[in-house]
C-alpha cells in the first residue's frame, strides 16, 4: 500500500482501536470466550481440544463482533472450520508463496491462482448491512478530508481480518503449549487469576503473553527501510529503501539481551518492572507488534482478547496435553501457529464464570463422557503419571478390578488432572513412574500444587499410591511415587495402604500391581470403607445394554410392533394372489371400524445403545451410541466365540473343575473345553458382544476355529434372534466363502502365564487355563465379509465341521501386557 492510501486509511481507522473502544468491547470478548468455555466443558476431558483450530474460531468470532459490523461467525454451532475461514487460510499460505515465486512464473500456478482468487470473493460472506466496510466506505481522513479508495478498501479489510485473527489465536496457542510445559509457570498464573479482581491486574499472564510472543512471535518476520543510506552496527550498509527483513525468532533470542539462557521460556523477565528496564536497555529487543508507524494497530484490542481468554480459561479449567510426548511443531502461513498440538480440560470447581453456577458442575477430573452411568460401588478416583504407558495401563486394570471389590473408579486421568482439587472424602489411587528425577510429563503440574501446600490443607484426602521404577537409576529410584507418598501425607493426607512398588528391570510389573492389589490395596480399602468384597462368582458384566427405538422417537406417530398371528390364501389357483393376514394388536392399542391402520413396509432394524464401566477395555465397540444391531452384530463383533471371561467362571462351573481345564490346556495354548449339546449357559448380551477370539497355530498362514453355538436361555426373543444369527453365519461357511477378518498382535507370554510353584495363588487369576511356548502369538477377529481377505488375512478350514461338534473355547481373560515397556506400548496401541 502506498504511504498516501496507506495514511489516509490509518487514520481512518485509528479511532476505532483507541482505548475506549477497546475496552467498550470487552463485555462481548467476555461473552464469545464464554461460548469457547460452554463448548469445552460440554464436551469434557474426554475429548481432546484441537488447541490452534478452536483459538481461531474464537479469534475469528470475536473480530467480527467489531463494533461496527453486524455479523456473527458462530463458529462454535459448526463443527468443521467455517469455510470463509478455510479460505482464509488457504488465501495466506498462497500469497506467501506468492511473494517468494520469481516474478512471471504465475503461468506455471494457474490451479493455486485461480483457487486464491476464489478465496478472496470468500472474503465477504453475507448480507451484512453495516459493518467495517461501511465505515471504510464513509469515514473522512482528518488530515486530508478524503476517503479511502476501493483498493485501499479491499487491501485493508483482508489486512485486518488476516492480521486480526491469526495472530492472536496464535498467541494463544503457543502461550497454552508454554504453560503446560513449565508446570510452575501455569501455577503461578492460576493463583494470580484465583486473587486478582480486575484484568488489568493481570501481571503475571501479561508477561507469560510477552514472554510467548519473544519466543513463538506469530508474524515471524517483517521488513523495514531505511530513509536515507545507513552502515548497521558499522559493518553493513544499506541504501535508502532497501528491505530488510528481520527474523524475530532468532532477533529475539539474542543472548546479549537475555543472557545465556536466552532459550528459556522465563516470564519473570517479562513482569512490569523487568520488562520496563529490558525496554529501556534495549529498546528494539521485544519487537512482535511490529515497529515504527506500520507496527500493529490491533495490538491493544489483541492484548484484551489474549488477557481475558487466558485468564477466563485457566479460571474455569484445568489443562493437560493430551499427549504428553507432544514436541512442539510449527505450521506457517503468514503467521505460525503450533502444529497437532492437542490438550483436555476438565472444570475446576469454580462455576463457568459468566454463567449460572451449574448442578452438574464437573469436579476436576469428572467422570469422562462415555463413562458408565450406572453407580453402584462407593466412587474413588485413579491417577496415573505415566510416559510410556505401563502405569495408565495399571490405572485401568484398578478400575476393572474395583466394581468386584463393591468400588468404582469414577475417573481414570493423569494425575496433573487433580492439579488444584481432590475431590474431598473419596479416596484416591495414585500410580506413577519416575523420569530421571523427574515426575512423567503428565504429573508435573500436581507435584508442583503438592510441594506448595501447607499443613492441614489435604486433611480430607485419603490415598494410596503405587510406584514403578527402574534400578538402573539407583540414585532416584521409585523417587517420584515416594515423594508423592510422604508429602500428601504431610499436608493431612490419610494414607490408606502402604505404598506398593515394582522394578521394571524384573518384568513382573503387573503381578506386582496384582499382588499389592489383592494383599495390600483391597484389602484395606475395605476395612477403612466397611465394603464387602463381591463374591468370587458376582462378575461385573462387560458391556450393558439398552435397546432403542429410534423410529419411535423420530416418528411423530406411535409406530408399534404388532404380531402376525394368521395367514390365509384366499384365492384360488390360477388367480391373483390374495393374502388374508391376522394381526394381533399390542396389548394397549385399540381398533374400533373406521380407525385407520398404518403399516410400515419395512421393520426399522433393532438399535441398541452399549455401555461400559470407565476403565473397562474388554470391549472397543462404540459407547454411548445408539448403534443399528445389525451393524455391531454384522460388522462389529467378532463370530465364533460367545462368551469370554465372565463367561469362563459360568463354564467351568459346568465343567469337571480346573484341574480338568489345566490338563486340557495340554499342549496347546487354546483349551477347547467340549460342552454338551444339551448345557445351557445364562450369558447376557453385553457379555455376548465382549469378543474373544483364537487361533492354533498349527500354520503360520492358516488357523481353525472351533467354535459354540451357546444357547442363552437368559435372552429376549431379539437378542437370541441376532446372536443366532451371527453365530449361524460361521457355521454355514463352506469352502471358498470369503470373511472379513483383521489381525491383533498380542504378545504371547502375556497370554501364556501359567501357575508358578510357589507363587501363592494357584492359578494367577488373570490369565485362566492357558499353556503356551512363550512365542509371539495372534489373534484373529473374523467378521461377515463379501469381499476377499486382504494381505495377512485368515483363511478358515473346515468350519462346517465345528457345527456338530459345539464346543466352547476358553481362552486367557484378556491379553495382559507385563512385557518391557516399548513392546507394551506398541501392542496396547494396536489393541485399542
Ligand atoms: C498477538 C496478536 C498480534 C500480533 C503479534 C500482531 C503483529 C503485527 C505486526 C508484526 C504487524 C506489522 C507487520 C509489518 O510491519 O509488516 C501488524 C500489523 C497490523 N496488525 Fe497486528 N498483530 C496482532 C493482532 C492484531 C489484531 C487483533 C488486529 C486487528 C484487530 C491487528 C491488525 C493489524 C493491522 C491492521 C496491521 C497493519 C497496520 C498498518 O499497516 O498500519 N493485529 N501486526
Ligand atoms: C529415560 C528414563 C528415565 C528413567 N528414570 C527413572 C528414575 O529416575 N527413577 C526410576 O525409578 N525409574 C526411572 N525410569 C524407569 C521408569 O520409571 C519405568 O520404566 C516405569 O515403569 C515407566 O512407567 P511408564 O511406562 O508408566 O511411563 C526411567 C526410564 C526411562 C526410560
Amino acid at each position: 500500500m502506498d504511504e498516501l492510501n496507506w495514511g489516509i486509511a490509518h487514520r481512518v481507522l485509528m479511532p476505532a482501536f483507541g482505548p475506549l473502544s477497546i475496552a467498550g468491547m470487552l463485555d462481548e470478548m467476555h461473552d464469545l470466550a464464554g461460548l469457547l468455555a460452554m463448548n469445552w466443558a460440554r464436551h469434557g476431558s474426554s475429548v481432546p481440544i484441537m488447541v490452534a483450530d478452536d483459538f481461531t474460531r474464537l479469534t475469528v468470532d470475536i473480530l467480527a463482533l467489531w463494533p461496527w459490523a453486524t455479523y456473527r461467525f458462530n463458529s462454535f454451532y459448526h463443527d468443521e472450520i467455517l469455510p470463509f475461514i478455510e479460505a482464509m487460510g488457504s488465501f495466506l499460505t498462497e500469497s506467501g508463496s506468492r511473494f517468494r515465486r520469481p516474478p512471471f512464473t504465475s503461468i506455471f500456478y494457474r490451479d493455486s491462482t485461480h483457487k486464491y482468487f476464489e478465496d478472496i470473493d470468500l472474503r465477504n460472506p453475507t448480507d451484512r448491512k453495516e459493518d467495517l466496510l461501511t465505515a471504510m466506505l464513509n469515514g473522512t481522513d482528518p488530515k486530508t478530508g478524503r476517503k479511502m479508495t476501493d483498493s485501499s478498501i479491499i487491501d485493508n479489510l483482508i489486512t485486518f481480518l488476516i492480521a486480526g485473527h491469526e495472530t492472536t489465536s496464535g498467541l494463544l496457542s503457543f502461550a497454552f503449549h508454554q504453560l503446560l510445559k513449565h508446570p510452575e509457570a501455569y501455577r503461578e498464573a492460576q493463583e494470580e487469576i484465583d486473587e486478582i479482581e480486575h484484568i488489568g491486574q493481570l501481571k503475571y499472564i501479561a508477561a507469560v503473553l510477552r514472554e510467548t510472543l519473544r519466543h513463538s512471535p506469530t508474524i515471524a518476520q517483517f521488513s523495514v527501510a531505511p530513509i536515507q543510506d545507513e552502515i548497521i552496527g558499522g559493518r553493513y550498509k544499506v541504501h535508502k529503501d532497501q528491505p530488510i527483513v528481520v527474523l524475530l525468532v532468532k532477533w529475539q533470542m539474542d543472548t546479549t539481551v537475555y543472557g545465556k539462557d536466552a532459550d528459556q521460556f522465563m516470564p519473570e523477565r517479562k513482569l512490569d518492572v523487568n520488562f520496563d528496564k529490558l525496554n529501556k536497555e534495549f529498546p528494539n529487543s521485544w519487537k512482535p507488534f511490529g515497529n515504527g508507524s506500520r507496527a500493529c494497530i490491533g495490538r491493544p484490542f489483541a492484548w484484551q482478547e489474549a488477557l481475558l481468554v487466558t485468564a477466563m480459561l485457566l479460571q474455569n479449567f484445568n489443562f493437560r496435553m493430551d499427549d504428553p510426548n507432544y514436541q512442539l511443531h510449527i505450521k506457517q502461513t503468514l503467521t505460525i501457529k503450533p502444529k497437532g498440538l492437542f490438550m483436555r480440560c476438565s472444570l475446576r470447581d469454580a462455576p463457568l464464570s459468566g454463567s449460572e453456577p451449574r448442578k452438574d458442575a464437573h469436579k476436576a477430573g469428572a467422570p469422562a463422557a462415555g463413562a458408565a452411568k450406572k453407580s453402584n460401588g462407593k466412587p474413588f478416583s485413579i491417577y496415573f503419571g505415566s510416559n510410556s504407558g505401563t502405569c495408565q495401563s495399571l490405572a485401568h486394570r484398578l478400575a476393572q478390578d474395583a466394581p468386584s471389590h463393591g468400588f468404582e473408579a469414577k475417573v481414570v486421568d493423569p494425575l496433573d488432572a487433580a492439579y488444584g482439587s481432590v475431590t474431598p472424602n473419596e479416596p484416591v489411587a495414585i500410580i506413577t513412574a519416575s523420569y530421571e528425577d523427574q515426575p512423567p510429563d503428565n504429573v508435573g503440574l500436581f507435584v508442583n500444587w503438592i510441594t506448595s501446600l501447607k499443613a492441614h490443607e489435604m486433611e480430607k484426602m485419603s490415598y494410596a499410591v503405587f510406584g514403578c521404577g527402574h534400578h538402573d537409576w539407583s540414585e532416584t529410584f521409585h523417587r517420584i511415587p515416594k515423594l508423592i507418598d510422604s508429602m500428601l501425607d504431610e499436608p493431612g493426607g490419610t494414607r490408606i495402604a502402604p505404598i506398593g512398588l515394582s522394578d521394571a528391570a524384573k518384568g513382573e510389573m503387573f503381578t506386582d500391581f496384582e499382588t499389592w492389589e489383592d494383599e495390600v490395596f483391597w484389602p484395606a480399602m475395605s476395612e477403612k470403607y466397611s465394603i464387602k468384597q463381591c463374591a468370587e462368582a458376582e462378575v461385573v458384566p462387560a458391556l450393558s445394554v439398552e435397546f432403542s427405538t429410534p423410529r419411535t422417537s423420530s416418528l411423530r406417530q406411535d409406530v408399534r410392533e404388532a404380531c402376525v398371528v394368521d395367514v390365509k390364501t384366499p384365492s384360488a389357483p390360477g388367480q391373483p394372489l390374495k393374502k388374508h393376514l391376522e394381526i394381533r394388536l399390542p396389548t394397549d392399542m385399540t381398533y374400533r371400524a373406521g380407525d385407520y391402520l398404518v403399516v410400515l413396509p419395512l421393520n426399522l432394524k433393532q438399535s441398541i445403545i452399549l455401555s461400559a464401566p470407565i476403565g473397562d477395555r474388554r470391549t472397543n465397540l462404540p459407547i454411548n451410541e445408539s448403534l443399528s444391531m445389525d451393524d455391531v452384530l454384522g460388522a462389529y463383533v467378532e463370530l465364533g466365540k460367545a462368551c469370554y471371561e465372565e463367561a469362563d467362571t459360568t463354564i467351568q462351573s459346568i465343567l469337571p473343575g480346573k484341574e480338568t481345564l489345566q490338563n486340557l490346556a495340554g499342549n496347546d495354548y487354546v483349551a477347547e473345553i467340549s460342552t454338551q449339546r444339551s448345557r445351557k449357559i445364562e450369558l447376557s448380551f453385553g457379555t455376548f458382544l465382549t469378543p474373544i477370539s483364537s487361533s492354533p497355530r498349527w500354520n503360520p498362514s492358516h488357523v481353525t476355529l472351533t467354535f459354540s453355538i451357546l444357547e442363552a436361555p437368559s435372552l429376549s426373543g431379539t437378542e437370541h434372534r441376532y446372536i443366532s444369527v451371527a453365530s449361524n453365519f460361521l457355521a454355514n461357511l463352506g469352502v471358498g466363502d470369503r470373511l472379513h477378518v483383521s489381525m491383533l498382535a498380542v504378545p504371547l507370554p502375556a497370554l501364556l502365564r501359567l501357575p508358578r510353584p510357589g507363587c501363592g495363588r494357584a492359578v494367577p487369576r488373570r490369565y485362566g487355563p492357558m499353556a503356551g511356548d512363550g512365542r509371539r502369538g495372534r489373534a484373529a477377529r473374523i467378521q461377515p465379509a463379501d469381499r476377499p481377505p486382504g494381505r495377512g488375512g485368515l483363511q478358515v478350514r473346515s468350519a462346517s465341521a465345528a457345527v456338530g461338534e459345539r464346543r466352547a473355547l476358553v481362552r486367557a481373560r484378556r491379553p495382559i501386557l507385563h512385557t518391557c515397556p516399548l513392546m507394551y506400548r506398541a501392542t496396547f496401541r494396536r489393541l485399542i
